[in-house]
């Protein structure tokens, strides 16, 4: 991996909390009982967790143990049902459909599963669409070209940025992914398996890459995994068991 630096473009210390939910509550409908009444599913039980500025948290659990809910509530991709969701200073559970994205654009870098990468574009293409789509033009497009050029450098890419996605392995796409996730500058950044599609050699090298990220971006990152060998990179694992989180 290279170890180009890229400044944050904020000043920030290490302790600061980006994200901090209190007391969260989050129902699903879940179809009705035998008298016709609706019926809720509880994935979340009075969550309450702060991530800070430069600190990574592994977030485990079973299968079905509210993990995703967790990091939906915290991309602000739902609203809980009751508690307070704080980003960066800001109660947000009462904010609107347009704040929510507005938030989620400025604030929130988001690493799926599987990534959702366009397969008629370029690694560098791929970046560049997220300032398009934030709608930079003319000088803005070029500075983001710069950017998503020093991040594929960043994440070891720096010689595949002209390939289309099925010119890259699992892994170059995820470390894709990674970089895309990286180019709005986030201030917190949410990690859903991001290595549950690659082998035991490539999903520790990205969890070292989200570690080095962490650090250099001063990102609060919220990784949710099921490897154990991941969390000697973790500052802080909580664990997840039927909607409830408890320190590990
Ligand atoms: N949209 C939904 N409607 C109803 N129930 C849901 C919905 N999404 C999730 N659930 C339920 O909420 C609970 C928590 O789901 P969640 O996806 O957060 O768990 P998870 O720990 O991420 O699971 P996995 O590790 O399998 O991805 C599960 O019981 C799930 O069935």
């Amino acid at each position: 991996m290279t170890a180009t630096l890229i400044a944050p473009t904020q000043t920030v210390t290490p302790t600061d909390s980006v994200l901090e939910l209190r007391d969260i509550v989050l129902e699903y409908p879940d179809g009705v009982d035998a008298d016709g009444n609706p019926t809720v599913m509880r994935a979340l039980d009075r969550v309450s967790l702060t991530a800070h500025r430069g600190t990574l948290t592994a977030v485990t659990g079973a299968s079905g143990s509210g993990k995703s809910s967790l990091l939906s509530v915290a991309a602000g991709l739902i609203t809980p049902t009751s508690g307070a969701r704080i980003i960066q200073g800001n109660r947000t559970e009462n904010y609107s459909d347009r704040q929510l994205a507005e938030l989620r654009r400025t604030t929130v870098g988001f690493i799926f599963q599987q990534p959702n990468l366009l397969a008629s574009l370029t690694a560098a293409e791929q970046l560049e669409l997220v300032a398009r789509i934030s709608g930079a033009r003319g000088a803005d497009l070029k500075v983001a070209r710069q950017r998503a050029t020093e991040l594929l450098d960043l994440v070891g890419l720096g010689a595949e940025k002209g390939r289309k996605m099925h010119q890259l392995s699992g892994g170059q796409r995820q470390r894709v992914n990674i970089a895309r996730a990286l180019m709005n500058t986030p201030a917190l950044l949410l990690a859903d398996e991001p290595t549950s599609a690659l082998d035991a050699e490539r999903s520790a090298s990205i969890v070292e890459l989200l570690a080095q990220i962490t650090r250099e971006f001063n990102t609060a990152t919220l990784l949710i995994t099921h490897d154990g060998d991941q969390l000697a990179h973790a500052d802080r694992t909580v664990h997840m068991t039927d909607g409830c989180l408890t320190d590990a």
